[in-house]
């Protein structure tokens, strides 16, 4: 006899509250499906699988024991929410993620109600979760705060300073330290250490029997409950550990991939936690899919794929990435200069410092997700005689900011910033766009800032970042593929604060910074269909400003038109304080500066975030139509 399909248990919660009456037979049957729906879902839309899957059953279990949104989940980084995203209210939606209109790869507070705290960047959480408990402790209708943290996020400084302040406010909350040792590489630095010698030393704990034997033993919660239920979990935890002594009653290690001891654990500390805890689970990233568990580094974040096999489905590529331009290019320097050494912030792939650490290992640091430390660091490296390229995301250079300011500039050290995926990023969306680098560099006294318009001269602007140690320097190129130019046998110093003119026109002007050029030359044939082509320059530096080819370009055009991929505040602003000090505008003369708009442009593929930013090169046909006063049918 056949027997009657079996319903998904998934398809009957919609929201947590669904699960609230699901035995724990259930919900093992439940986190196996979920673990099967983020799989299929990210082999659609691509994205960050390996950390979801690694929480499977910390998700399950939070949700089933917690009561969200009262409660509070605060997931570190948040590119481990999916599961959670699927049993919040938007399993309709998953097979949208970080597509245009889609649902975010991250945590996102517009998105849900579930979405306690919105991330992207690391080592937020504890800072988060103390806020919204002392929220509580003021008054607020929050219920409890469950930071969910990895190991490589514990590596950020601010993770420290919320432990040290939660620690000292004494306050209940929750900290899930989750301990997978891996960051998107592997971990580095003496805390990942630290945690490897914890569980080493003490074994797994099995709190299922100690748990639930503790619990029924306690007297009424309000008999002495205070003082039985800190004296229950001090029985769970081991004395001594850093977190202890910062103030955290330390629970763990605990095999983060056993429901049954999550849920057992979590319903004691429901119950009974009175102070600030930290639990230590020990998970897998990938779990449950081997092609994301053999290779986590790979599983981190994947193109669509075929779950079949694992084989991811990428675009075949014309030109070499910019990262990759950059990491050969430095390399070649590194090799005729021994001075020169590399640093990166966790991202050693994504930077390209990879292939220069295989090269010179004793020359390339990893510090952990440390920004801020990483830019001073390099200050360091710099005061002590060597040639640092510290090469940071542009949106997570904004942790290490006074760093810059204080450390590196005022000293004027020659720190070489290289500064990668600057403009927008596409599925990441505004966490991650780098729009504001342009702004808070250029605005630095004694800081050069060039932005790369093509692969061709990256490779120049690396050789100008190594020969240039008069102070910091800074380049800035695009996530992505080059533009498939002829390159360079070797990088040749540019002259600092020198532009260059691409294309002779007449009556308007276009200068370029950064890789926008490209679109701007497919403006200018447009444009020269129409017998209109303009002048098209390369700025090169946003500063020290090639003030001798704007003027030139003022006196030679009736109209200039700058334009660059980053937010008010940057090349263009610093061209038009030029200008007005040169009194260009008191005689009316036409200026407009094309930047990003001022608003967070949410995720989709870049195309369409460039139409959004309207940057395309159709929006630069159109602008230079307008202030010639001609005369076009409106695009919708
Ligand atoms: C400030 C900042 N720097 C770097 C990153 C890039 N980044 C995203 S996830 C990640 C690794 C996080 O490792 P971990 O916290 O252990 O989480 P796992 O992926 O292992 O689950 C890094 C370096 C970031 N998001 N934010
Ligand atoms: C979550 C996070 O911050 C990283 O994983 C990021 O998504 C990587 O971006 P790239 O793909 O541009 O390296
Ligand atoms: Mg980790």
């Amino acid at each position: 006899m056949s027997q009657p399909p079996v319903t998904p248990i998934l398809d009957r919660v919609r929201l947590p509250s669904d699960m609230k009456g699901l035995s724990d037979r259930d919900l093992h049957r439940l986190a196996d499906e979920l673990r099967a729906e983020t799989i299929s879902a990210v082999s659609v839309t691509g994205g960050h699988l390996g950390a979801g899957l690694g929480v499977v059953e910390l998700t399950v279990a939070l949700h089933a024991v917690f009561d969200c949104p009262r409660d509070k989940i605060i997931w570190d980084v948040g590119h481990q929410c999916y599961p959670h995203k699927i049993l919040t209210g938007r399993r309709d939606r998953i097979r949208t993620l970080r597509t245009r209109g889609g649902l975010s790869g991250f945590t996102k507070r517009s998105e849900s109600p579930y979405d306690a705290f919105g991330a992207g960047h690391s080592s937020t959480s504890i800072s988060a979760a103390l806020g919204f408990t002392m929220a509580r402790e003021l008054g607020s209708e929050c219920g409890d705060a469950i930071a969910v943290i990895g190991d490589g996020a514990m590596t950020g400084g601010m993770a420290f300073e919320a432990l040290n302040h939660g620690g000292h406010l004494g306050k209940r909350m929750f900290v899930i330290l989750n301990d997978n040792e891996m960051s998107i590489s592997p971990p580095v630095g003496a805390l990942s250490s630290y945690l490897t010698r914890l569980y080493a030393e003490a074994p797994m704990q099995d709190l299922k029997a100690m748990a639930k034997g503790a619990v029924s033993l306690l007297p009424e919660p309000f008999q002495e409950g205070a003082r039985r239920a800190k004296e229950m979990l001090k029985g769970m935890t081991i004395g001594g550990t850093l977190f202890e002594e910062l103030g955290f009653d330390y629970v763990g290690p605990v095999d983060g991939h056993d429901l049954e001891t999550l849920l057992h654990l979590f319903r004691t500390l429901k119950t009974r936690a009175t102070g600030p805890v930290l639990i230590h689970a020990l998970t897998k990233k990938g779990k449950g899919y081997a092609p994301a568990e053999n290779r986590p580094d790979r599983g981190h974040a994947t193109a669509r794929f075929d779950v079949l096999t694992g084989a991811q489905v990428k675009a075949a590529s014309n030109a070499p990435s910019y990262t990759k331009v950059f990491a050969e290019s430095l390399i070649d320097q590194a090799s005729r200069d021994e001075k020169i050494v590399a640093v990166t912030a966790a991202m050693p792939e994504g930077t390209g410092l990879n292939l220069f650490a295989e090269r010179f290992p004793r020359r390339c640091f990893d510090v952990g997700i440390a920004e801020q430390h990483g830019v001073t660091f390099s200050a360091g490296l710099a005061a002590g005689g060597m040639k640092p390229f510290c090469a940071i995301y542009s949106t997570f250079l904004q942790r290490g900011y006074d760093q810059i300011v204080h450390d590196v500039a005022i000293q004027r050290l020659p720190v070489r910033f290289a500064i990668d995926r600057a403009g927008l990023v596409g599925a990441d969306g505004a966490t991650h766009a780098g729009a504001f680098d342009i702004g808070f560099m250029a605005n630095l006294p004694g800081m050069v800032v060039m932005a790369a318009a093509d692969e061709a001269d990256l490779v120049h602007m690396v050789a100008t970042a190594a020969a240039h140690d008069e102070g910091p320097i800074a380049f800035r190129y695009p996530r992505g593929e080059g533009m498939g130019v002829d390159m360079p046998t070797q990088g040749v110093p540019l002259e600092i604060g020198k532009g260059r003119i691409i294309s002779e026109g007449a009556r308007v002007a276009i200068l370029s910074f950064g890789t926008r050029l490209a679109e701007v030359l497919k403006a200018r044939e447009a444009l020269a269909a129409r017998g209109l082509a303009p002048t098209v320059a390369d700025a090169r530096f946003a500063k020290p400003l090639d003030k001798d080819l704007i003027l030139r370009l003022v006196a030679e055009h009736e109209a200039l038109i700058c334009i660059e991929e980053g937010a008010v505040g940057g090349f263009g602003s610093h061209v038009a304080q030029f200008l007005s000090e040169q009194g260009v505008f008191d005689r009316g003369y036409k200026f407009r500066s094309m930047v990003l708009p001022d608003t967070f442009i949410d995720h989709a593929n870049p195309e369409d975030m460039y139409a959004v930013a309207r940057m395309n090169a159709a929006d630069i046909e159109a602008k230079v139509l307008d202030l010639l006063g001609v005369a076009v049918a409106k695009r919708a």
